[in-house]
């Protein structure tokens, strides 16, 4: 496949070079330093765009490869407030739009472990839900959209909860997530229910960023031929064959 790195920091590289093993030619590196490139590319050289850039960014990038036609993968995170009009876009032009907050599927099996815990705890009030998650320093959103899905998945099943927050204390109808910035942290994220006598926690710890950028080449893989919005939960359904080694 052809495909475009639509930003070209520490998540393009790292799917630049699973990419390039799985035998995939890299038609255009796409930075802020040379966006103008995109308008040189042919429309058929290209098969799917893969956007990780910034919030500020990615409402623009993936506007402009939906209006050339080209599938887009995006994982830019801290830009959904706008994720109505792409989709309308996506409509429109009859294009596809894949999106996750977080591509690696141990993230998304997490995800499931957090709603199956989340439906456990509804019968017991008494334990207060909250979140951390930690990032490295040049994380430019907070809090990250891996913990923005969890709190969502957390709603959805404790009905008391509805909505989340960045300031504590959080009130009984509050979902507490804190953010810290530490280090090269990949992304840690932990879900934890405590009451007056103990504490039940859940941890997903990335060690790399292979994980989120090997799920963001297999979604790029599935999705050319596809017309609609998708996420991880359509391609891990799927009936097809996943090659996630
Ligand atoms: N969904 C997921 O699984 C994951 C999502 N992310 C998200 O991906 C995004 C990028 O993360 P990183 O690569 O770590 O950031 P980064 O800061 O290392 O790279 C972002 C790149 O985008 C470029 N960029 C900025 N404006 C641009 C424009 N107008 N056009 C093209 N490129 C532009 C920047 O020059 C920079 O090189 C963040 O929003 C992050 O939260 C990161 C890891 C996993
Ligand atoms: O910025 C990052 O690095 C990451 N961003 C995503 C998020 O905001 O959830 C996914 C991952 O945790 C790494």
């Amino acid at each position: 496949m052809n495909i475009v790195l639509l930003g070209y920091g520490k998540m393009g590289k790292a799917i630049e070079q699973i990419a390039q093993e799985r035998g995939h030619h890299i038609a255009g590196r796409i930075d802020i330093s040379n966006r103008a490139d995109l308008d040189h590319l042919a429309d058929d050289a290209v098969d799917v765009v893969i956007e990780f850039s910034s919030p500020e960014a990615a409402v623009d990038n993936i506007r402009y490869s939906l209006e050339r036609g080209w599938p887009v993968v995006s994982g830019t995170t801290g830009w959904l407030n706008h994720r109505a009009d792409i989709e309308a876009l996506c409509h429109e032009k009859n294009g596809a739009f894949f999106y996750a907050s977080n591509y690696s599927i141990g993230v998304n099996l997490f995800f499931q472990l957090n709603k199956v815990l989340a439906s456990f705890m509804r019968k017991y009030p008494s334990y207060r839900v909250s979140m951390t998650e930690i990032h490295h320093t040049e994380k430019k959103d907070a809090p990250s959209g891996t913990a923005i899905t969890l709190a969502e998945g957390i709603m959805e099943h404790l009905p008391q909860k509805t909505r989340w927050v960045t300031d504590t204390p959080a009130t009984d109808n509050e979902v507490a997530i804190e953010s810290l910035r530490e280090g090269t942290v990949p992304g840690t994220h932990t879900v934890r229910y405590d009451s007056d006598v103990d504490r039940i926690e859940i941890t997903h710890t990335a060690h790399s960023r292979q994980g989120f950028a090997l799920g963001a080449v297999i979604a790029a893989e599935w999705l050319p031929g596809r017309q609609g919005l998708f996420g991880m939960n359509d391609l891990l359904s799927s009936n097809e064959p996943v090659n996630n080694e």
